[in-house]
Formats: structure tokens, sequence, C-alpha cells
């Protein structure tokens, strides 16, 4: 073989063989591209399957996605990984931890649950099991969220029994409390006659064995009834004005029509006048121009036939003037009689709310205001007559006990006979008025300090006296009482504190008796 042919066949295998490199680099380059996409894949959804679990971890993912896509080698990615593999492995930990310390949680939470008594039988159950369950420990979060949930269901099926049975909530001491104060504060409110009956019936069934609806229901009648009292009211005041406003149409009408009639009879009446005038001038005239008596005798018979006819017409007019007048009168008499009755009822209202305003209802005697405006016009004229000015407080003993033992009502008839002795025992310009509850006040002017314990003492022993029978039980209803004379420079209010202390002296010192502050 010759040389060339020698060099020729060798360049052919080494082309071959580079060839063969060739095909087995890019193979490796693709092998290798190959396991960076897989990689970079991997680790792209490692960073979703760890993401916000732990912040550094996603942050050196989020370079290791980004660094790949420039090495050569996979082996330039080594160091990145092997630092993910320890932040893996501390978050492998915290999260064991972490479920461990939500897994006593959940014993935690079902213990509480296990004292509520209330809970379903089959709920009880199912939550002992459950207790047993919570027992082994978790090792992925996806056992600990069906066992929150179980949990969850727990606490539903509770609650719903719980909302079920709400008709059933026992009715507390403090509810009970509040249907006595509802049925006090009934009595003290006055009501139409035609809501007397409904209030009385359920007067009697706040002071009874009663149920949170029915008082609840209580409550919201009674708003119902005072609202519509309110609306009445208003109603009333509102037709009213309408009448009174119809009524003022009428006669300003009546007015109107009057002034016309009056002007065009005005105009009539001129022209009469004028008439008449003309008529008179005439006859002078006729008197010095007619030389023959007998054509002045007819003249003047023509001329006065005109004045007679002018005078009955201006008679007429005047007379139907008159009967216009009178009835125009006529019709306003009647439209200010009506609106006189009406606001004299409207008056006589107004009087008797007033004076309810005033009362109160139990007791007829009168009440808080009423006694705020009589301590003022006392204590005026205290200061300016400088006459003595007493104050007293009495207040029933143990009256709770007659409630307690006899029933409201008679405790509302006690009040009432004890309010009726003590006005009884009073003298005119004296003056009491039922404070509140078992609490009355007495406003007493021009007594001495020799004769106020006197007084007093006569009340407490007249009250005592009151042969009470409860039962076929013969019952004796005592007074404490505390009083106070106003001194000078003082106000009504610190004589009225001085006097309420004495009362608390007077309890306190045994009851039945009035303790006099000096
Ligand atoms: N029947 C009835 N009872 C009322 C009325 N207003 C208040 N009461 C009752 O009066 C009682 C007042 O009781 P307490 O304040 O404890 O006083 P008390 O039993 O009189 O005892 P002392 O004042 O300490 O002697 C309560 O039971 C009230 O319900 C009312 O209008 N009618």
């Amino acid at each position: 073989m010759k040389d060339s042919e020698i060099a020729i066949s060798q360049i052919t295998l080494m082309k071959q063989k580079l060839h063969a490199a060739r095909s087995a680099l890019d193979d490796i380059n693709k092998d290798r591209n190959d396991k960076l996409k897989t990689l970079i894949q991997f680790i792209g959804h490692l960073s979703l399957a760890c993401k916000g679990q732990n912040l550094e971890l996603d942050n050196k993912l989020a370079k290791l996605r980004h660094h790949l896509h420039g090495y050569e080698q996979i082996d330039e990615a080594l160091p990145e990984l092997v630092d993910i593999e320890r932040i893996l492995k501390g978050q492998y930990n915290h999260t064991m931890t972490q479920l461990e310390e939500s897994r006593m949680g959940l014993s935690r939470v079902i213990r509480q649950i296990q004292r509520v008594n209330s809970a379903p039988e089959k709920v009880k159950k199912e939550i002992n099991y459950f207790k047993k369950d919570l027992a082994k420990p978790f090792h992925t979060v996806w056992e600990y969220i069906p066992k929150v949930e179980k949990l969850i269901g727990f606490y539903e099926e509770i609650l719903q029994q719980q909302f079920t049975s709400a008709d059933d909530y026992d009715i507390l001491p403090q509810h009970i409390q509040l249907a006595r104060e509802l049925a006090v504060k009934i009595s003290e409110i006055e009501f139409r006659k035609d809501q007397r009956d409904q209030i009385l019936v359920m007067k009697e069934v706040l002071l009874g064995e009663i149920s949170l609806n029915t008082l609840l229901e209580s409550y919201q009648t009674i708003l119902s009834l005072l609202l519509d009292n309110i609306a009445r009211e208003k109603s009333a005041s509102q037709d009213f004005l309408y009448a009174l406003n119809d009524a003022l149409t009428v006669v300003r009408d009546v007015v109107n029509s009057s002034h016309n009639n009056n002007e065009r009879s005005q105009q009539l009446k001129l022209q009469l006048n004028k008439e008449i005038n003309l008529r008179v001038d005439n006859a002078g005239g006729i008197i010095t121009d007619v030389e023959d008596i007998l054509a002045l005798k007819t003249q003047l018979t023509v001329q006065l036939s005109s004045l007679r006819d002018a005078l009955t017409r201006k008679e007429a007019l005047e007379s139907r003037e008159q009967t216009l007048l009178r009835k125009s009168i006529e019709s306003m008499r009647k439209e200010l009689n009506s609106i006189t009755q009406e606001a004299n009822c409207y008056k006589e209202k107004l009087f008797e709310h007033q004076k309810l305003n005033l009362l109160d209802p139990l007791t007829q005697l009168a009440n808080r205001t009423a006694l705020e405006d009589r301590m003022d016009q006392e204590y005026r004229n205290h200061i300016r007559f400088k006459t003595p000015l007493w104050i007293a407080v009495t207040d029933i003993d143990h009256f709770k006990s007659v409630n307690d033992n006899f029933g409201h009502s008679t405790g509302d008839k006690t009040l009432q006979v004890i309010a009726m002795a003590l006005k009884n025992s009073l003298r005119d310009s004296e003056f009491v008025a039922r404070y509140g509850g078992e609490e009355f006040v007495l406003l007493l002017p021009d007594i001495t300090q020799d004769h106020i314990s006197t007084l007093l003492n006569r009340v407490r022993e007249k009250v005592k006296n009151i042969p009470f029978k409860f039962k076929n039980q013969r019952i004796t209803v005592t007074l404490s009482i505390g009083a106070a004379q106003v001194m000078d420079n003082e106000t009504m209010e610190e004589a009225f504190e001085r006097a309420d202390a004495a009362l608390y002296k007077a309890k306190n010192n045994g009851r039945d008796r009035v303790v006099i502050d000096m």
C-alpha cells in the first residue's frame, strides 16, 4: 500500500473516531441538560411544596432555581443542595414539634368539651373515642386537619343542642327580681281604662312563677301599650288643632263675606242718599218756583211719593244688612261655641294628665315629681317668711316580709292603707308624697322643734295601730321615721340627706321609731 493510501485510511479512521467522540459528547451534553432540566423541575416543585413554611428555605430554593440555568455541571449546585438539605431537615423537626404541640392542644380542648354536661350522650361517646385516637402522635399536617374538623363538629352538635333547648333556659334570681321590679313599675304608670285589666293580669303573672319568655313578652307588651298611648296623645292634640283650624277658616270666610256685603250695601246706601237729597232739593225748588198751590200740591205729592219710595228701599236695605249681620254673628258664635267646647275638653284632658303625672297611681298620693315641686314652693316660703320647715322620710319596716308571706297584692293594699293613714294624719298645709317603693316623704311647715317629735310619733303610732289582718293573722306594720329641719343657708336637698341619714339610724336602732337630726 502506498503511503498516501495509508494516510487516507488513517485519516478516515480518525474522522470516524472523532465523529464517534462528538456524538458521545453530544449524548453526554444532552444527558446533562436533561438532568439539569429534571433538577430544575424538581426544585420548582419542591419550592411550591415548601412555600410559606420557612422563609430561608423559600429564598434558597428560588436562588438555586435561578442559578441552575447558568450551571455547566450539576456538581456546581452541590453546596447549595447541601445547604437546602440542612434547612429541610430543620424544618421537618420543627414541623414535628409543632404537630406534637397541636396534638396536646387538641387534647386540652377535648378535656374541656368533656366537661359540658349538657352534651348529647352520642357526642359524649364519640368524644371518648376521639380522645383515645388523639393519644397517637401525628406524622403529617394532613393527619392533624381532619382531627380539628372533627372537633369543630363536636362543638357544632353541642351548640345546636343548646340552641334547640334555649326555650328551657332556667329562670335566674335576677330575672325574678326584674319581673318584680316591672310589676312595681307598671303599678306606678297610669294606663288607659281599656288597658287596665290587661295590666292587672300582667302584674299577677309577673309576681307569680314566671318563665323567661313570659318576662320578655311582658316587657314587649308594656312597651307597645306605652307607645300606643303616646301615639294616641299625639293624635288627640292633632285633632284639636285641626278642629281649631277649621273653625278659624269658617270665621274668616264669614268675616270676608260680611265685609263684601258691607261694601255693596255702602254703595247702594250712597246712591239712595243721593236720590233722597235730590228729591228733597227738587221739592225745595218746586216750593220756590210754583205759584199755583194746586200744581204745587200735585208736584209735591209726586216728589213725596218718590221720597217715600227711596226711604222704603233704604229701610229694606238696612234690614237686609241687619239680617246678614245677625246671620254671620250667629254662625261665628256657633263656631266659637264648638271650638270652646273642644278646647275645654282638651283642657280637661290635659288637666287630668297633669294631675295623673303628679299622682302615684297605686296610693293616689303625690308622686316624686309633685314632691319636688312642693319642696321648691315650701323652700321659697321658708326663705321669704323665715318660717320653720321640716322634712321627714319614712319607710315601712320589713315590708319585704309582707310581700313574701302574703303576696304582692296584699303588699299593694297595705301600701294603700298606710298612704291613706299618713295623709289623714296631716293638716292641709302639710304634705306627703310616695317617694318610691315603701318610702314616703313628709313636708311639715310651721312646726316648732318642740312639736315635731310629738307629731311624727303620732303618725307612727297611727300606722302601728291599723288592725291589719292577713290570712286570718293579726299583723302589726310599723314605720321608721327620720326628720330634719331645714337650717339657715341650707338647701332642701341637704336637709333631705340629713333626714334620710336619720331614717337610717332609726332602722339601725331597732325600727318602729322616730329619729330627729338636731
Ligand atoms: N307590693 C308592693 N311591694 C313593693 C312596692 N314597691 C316596693 N315594694 C317592695 O318593698 C320591699 C322593700 O324591701 P327592702 O328594701 O328589703 O326593705 P324592708 O323589707 O322594708 O326592710 P327594711 O326597710 O330594712 O325594714 C321589696 O320587697 C319590694 O318589692 C309596691 O309598689 N308594691
